[in-house]
């Protein structure tokens, strides 16, 4: 894994920097400036206190973090949040209670989102009258079966592509 310099000015001083966890951990962990309460299915805009400068052929991309996901059902709406090279804002983060029962309570200065900067490719996008065939073709949703069902529904209805 190779390391790239990521320039960042606080916009609000009082919390922590984006940390990895782990040597070699993909993700930096992100923490919410403000005390936020999201009832079951609620979502709320949150900051991260930080903005950041990134190369261009860059982009970050915010995902939820699992533990969290799992221990109480908070995600984020938008998963992943892409974070483009020019952007020079505060990164926000638009979390999700997606717990059916209780609220999440989440504290100024909490861990709720991680921070992945990847390389990415900019496209070229070029018209043509057909496209070369593949084996795939236009097969999706589901065309390799495999998928779960509904009750009452069988596996081969559905999505054909
Ligand atoms: O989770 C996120 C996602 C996006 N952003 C910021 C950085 C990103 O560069 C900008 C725009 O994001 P996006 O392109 O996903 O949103 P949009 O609705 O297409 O807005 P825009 O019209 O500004 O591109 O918003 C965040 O702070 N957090
Ligand atoms: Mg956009």
């Amino acid at each position: 894994m190779s390391t790239v310099q990521v320039l960042l000015t606080r916009v609000d001083p009082g919390v922590p920097l984006p940390r990895y966890a782990r040597p070699g951990d993909a993700g930096a962990d992100l923490v919410t400036t403000s005390d936020v309460v999201l009832a079951p299915g609620e979502r709320a805009v949150v900051g991260t206190g930080i903005a950041i400068s990134l190369p261009v052929g860059y982009a970050g991309f915010v995902h939820p973090r699992s533990g969290l996901a799992a221990r109480v059902g908070l995600s984020v709406v938008n998963t992943p949040g892409t974070i483009d090279a020019g952007y020079r804002g505060e990164i926000k983060v638009c979390l999700i209670n997606h717990d059916l029962a209780g609220p999440v309570k989440l504290a100024r200065g909490d861990r709720i989102a991680q921070l992945v900067v990847q390389r990415v490719e900019t496209a070229e996008f070029v018209e043509v009258a057909e496209l070369e065939a593949s084996e795939r073709g236009d097969g999706g949703y589901g065309s390799t079966g495999g998928h779960a069902t509904l009750e009452g529904v069988s596996g081969d209805e559905g999505a054909k592509g």
